[in-house]
């Protein structure tokens, strides 16, 4: 659209990408870079225990976390709310960045801004910026729909990790990237690194393109926060979606219809997180996460855990995308933090149990 962002509208910019693409990468690059802007923050995150929000940085902006559900199904009310909330509050920030997690649709995230009155009269969607993992990305073009869709809606793609591909590989997926979204503006970047005017303020959300993809994008929804339609697909148990679940394993991918817009969510994706309410030994815990995720890394699409070791003094995060974990020391426990350690497993067909053991057993 070529309509300018009226002064009294606040900007707001969705960030998606599947699963580790680099999401909170990107965050934390804006956040910490002197741009002289304040921004709102809106993380919601997969699984039960917040890790996601505790891993962006800098104290002094404001992070509000939803944790109970997927952003595009049951806490959209959340969303309203917290939009509501900030737009009371105008003038102690510029713009508003919702993080979705990686599995979320954006499309129905999108649409709060259009069909909520409330929230339709106070803020504009400046863009969906999606970041996309050029190592795995094509893998999950066959297998998650949501990874198609965040595709598909981007105004802006960061194709992330560059580092982790042959220059051929690269330009393969720019080619799928391409024959899903030719729009899009797109910048290859390792580490999200990429000039912050690429990716904020760029009054970049063109409705008559999503229109064309979606028809449905602006009619009125029937979402209260439970009541939207589901159409051939049963939840995995530990789906974080917070519907009903049954317990059929069907292997196909539902969606959902909001109002008129189909909504895909893959239901075989289960988290599984596990809290040990003090100290890890890392001599017993390293081992064990290198071989869980050398040997069920193509079910584990995400992994990563914030971790308290004996006499040390600052916390351990590690992260992992399928096969590849990082880890390190970063910042000290902070007085009134209580030292526990956290994990969470994300991917199809887990080992629940075995998990669950195999961490606990890593208990100093
Ligand atoms: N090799 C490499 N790793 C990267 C790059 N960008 C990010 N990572 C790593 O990829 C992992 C996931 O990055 P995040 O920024 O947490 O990804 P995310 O999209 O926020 O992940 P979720 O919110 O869990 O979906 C982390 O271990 C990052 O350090 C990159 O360009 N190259």
């Amino acid at each position: 659209m070529s309509d300018k962002i009226s002064s009294d509208k606040i900007p707001v910019t969705v960030l998606t990408g599947y699963l580790g693409a680099g999401k909170t990468t990107l965050l934390n690059r804006i956040l910490s870079e002197e741009h002289g802007r304040k921004y709102a923050v809106i993380v919601n995150e997969f699984g039960e225990i917040g890790i996601d929000n505790d891993l962006v940085v800098g104290a002094d902006e404001e992070v509000f976390e939803m944790n109970n559900g997927c952003i595009c199904c049951t806490v959209r009310g959340d969303l309203i709310r917290i939009i509501e909330g900030l737009v009371k509050r105008r003038g102690k920030f510029d713009a508003i960045i919702v993080e979705t997690t990686g599995l979320a649709d954006p499309a129905p995230v999108a649409q709060t801004f259009f069909v909520d009155q409330d929230v339709a009269a106070r803020t504009k969607l400046d863009a969906v910026v999606t970041v996309a993992d050029a190592k795995w990305l094509s893998e999950r073009l066959k297998d998650a729909p949501e990874a198609k869709n965040q595709i598909a809606f981007a105004d802006v793609i960061l194709l992330n990790k560059t580092d982790l591909v042959t220059p051929e590989e690269l330009e393969e997926v720019v080619g799928r990237i391409r024959a899903i979204n030719p729009y899009a503006r797109l910048h290859k970047t390792q580490r999200a690194a990429v000039p912050l005017a690429e990716v904020l303020e760029r009054n970049a959300f063109d409705l008559d393109r999503i229109l064309t993809l979606e028809p449905a994008f602006l009619e009125e929804d029937d979402h209260d926060g439970h009541d939207h339609h589901h159409h051939d697909h049963e939840h995995g148990e530990n789906c974080g979606c917070g519907h009903d679940h049954h317990h059929e394993h069907e292997h196909a991918h539902g969606h959902h219809h909001h109002g008129g817009l189909k909504h895909y969510h893959d239901e075989h994706m289960q988290s599984v997180s596990i809290v040990i309410p003090g100290d890890v030994n890392p001599d017993r815990f390293l081992p064990w996460v290198n071989d869980l995720v050398q040997r069920d890394g193509p079910n584990i699409l995400r992994s990563k855990g914030i971790l308290s070791f004996r006499g040390e003094p600052r916390r351990f995060v590690f992260q992992g995308v399928h096969m590849i974990i990082e880890g390190d020391l970063q910042r000290e426990w902070k007085p009134d933090e209580k030292r526990d350690s956290r994990i969470v497993f994300i991917g199809r067909d887990l080992d629940e149990k075995a998990i669950r053991e195999g961490f606990l057993a890593c208990a100093a």
